[in-house]
């Protein structure tokens, strides 16, 4: 191969991609990533040169990104709420909408005390890792995923906050063995119907585990629910990321639960009811 510049693999590489959407944002991603390079080291050295070993490992990349795999599995990496996350594919990319939970947490309950609290299907650990990162509260990262658990471990390790988790594989509430002052989850939630529809990066490469909420979607808040009087205290805070129009059932099922008195819908930047508090 002739010897590439990186403005020139830089080009190739995202000629490479096309017709893929952000082309050159993944081209950019692909190129720092192999050379181990900031963005603005890239763009300073630009007419540096990129080895066929290095040229290699970056097509390796486009073509499994043009296969489809996200490319936060091929990177290994998702940032969210600013703090590094190492993801793969036994768990779920760890999205935008759910720093919306993060904060609303963050913003009703003391980060200062010594509270309790549990984060149901921690997946990647972003919720509890990130909780924790902003207090100093005790937090139970529950997964029915050993795999989960492992890179949810190795997260909390990443971000300074192992101390912090306790880490329980089962069934949802099942493991919990005290009473809390709040809970969180952001569990499956795609009625199995629209499985179907799902664009085909999350469908076929994330884990079905973490989108499948049965039926109506439901399945999970009906089950948390149910369980909340035995693990929350009085006068706790729950909160749940939900899906599209499930809002007002969520709602329902929190209060019939009697383990709150009132909720509150909080919306996402599109103006979704996106985040369901309980207290
Ligand atoms: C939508 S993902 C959320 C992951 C992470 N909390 C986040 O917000 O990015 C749901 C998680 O619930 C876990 N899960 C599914 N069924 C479960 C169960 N019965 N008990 C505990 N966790 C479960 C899945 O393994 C997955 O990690």
């Amino acid at each position: 191969m002739n010897k590439l510049t990186i403005r020139e693999a830089l080009q190739r590489a995202s000629s490479f991609m096309e017709p893929l959407e952000d082309t050159r944002f993944l081209a950019e991603l692909f190129l720092r990533h192999v050379l181990g390079l900031t963005r603005t080291e890239l763009f300073t050295r630009i007419h540096d040169e990129v080895t066929p070993t290095q040229w290699e490992k970056i097509e390796e990349l486009l073509s499994q990104r043009k296969k489809g795999i996200p490319a936060q599995y091929l990177l290994g990496e998702q940032e969210f709420y600013g703090l590094p996350f190492r993801v793969n594919p036994s768990v779920l990319i760890p999205r935008p909408e759910t720093e919306i939970l993060v904060e609303e947490v963050l913003k009703r309950l003391n980060t200062e005390a010594p509270l309790k609290g549990a984060d149901i299907g921690t997946g990647s650990g972003a919720i509890a890792v990130t909780l924790a990162a902003h207090s100093k509260w005790q937090i139970y990262a529950v997964d029915i995923a050993q795999e989960s658990l492992d890179t949810a471990q190795e997260n909390s390790r990443l971000n300074g906050v192992a101390e912090q988790l306790t880490f329980l594989k089962g069934d949802l509430l099942s493991p919990i063995p005290e009473k809390l002052d709040f809970l969180v989850s952001n569990p499956p939630y795609i009625p199995s119907q629209d499985i179907l529809g799902l664009d085909v990066q999350v469908r076929v490469h994330e884990p079905m585990r973490a989108l499948d909420g049965g039926t109506d979607g439901l399945d999970f808040y009906r089950r948390i629910c149910a369980g909340l009087p035995q693990v929350l205290k009085p006068g706790g805070l729950v909160a749940f990321e939900i899906g599209i129009g499930q809002a007002a059932e969520v709602q329902e099922l929190l209060l019939q639960s009697g383990a709150v008195q009132s909720t509150e819908a909080i919306r996402d930047l599109a103006g979704i009811e996106r985040i369901i508090i309980g207290s």
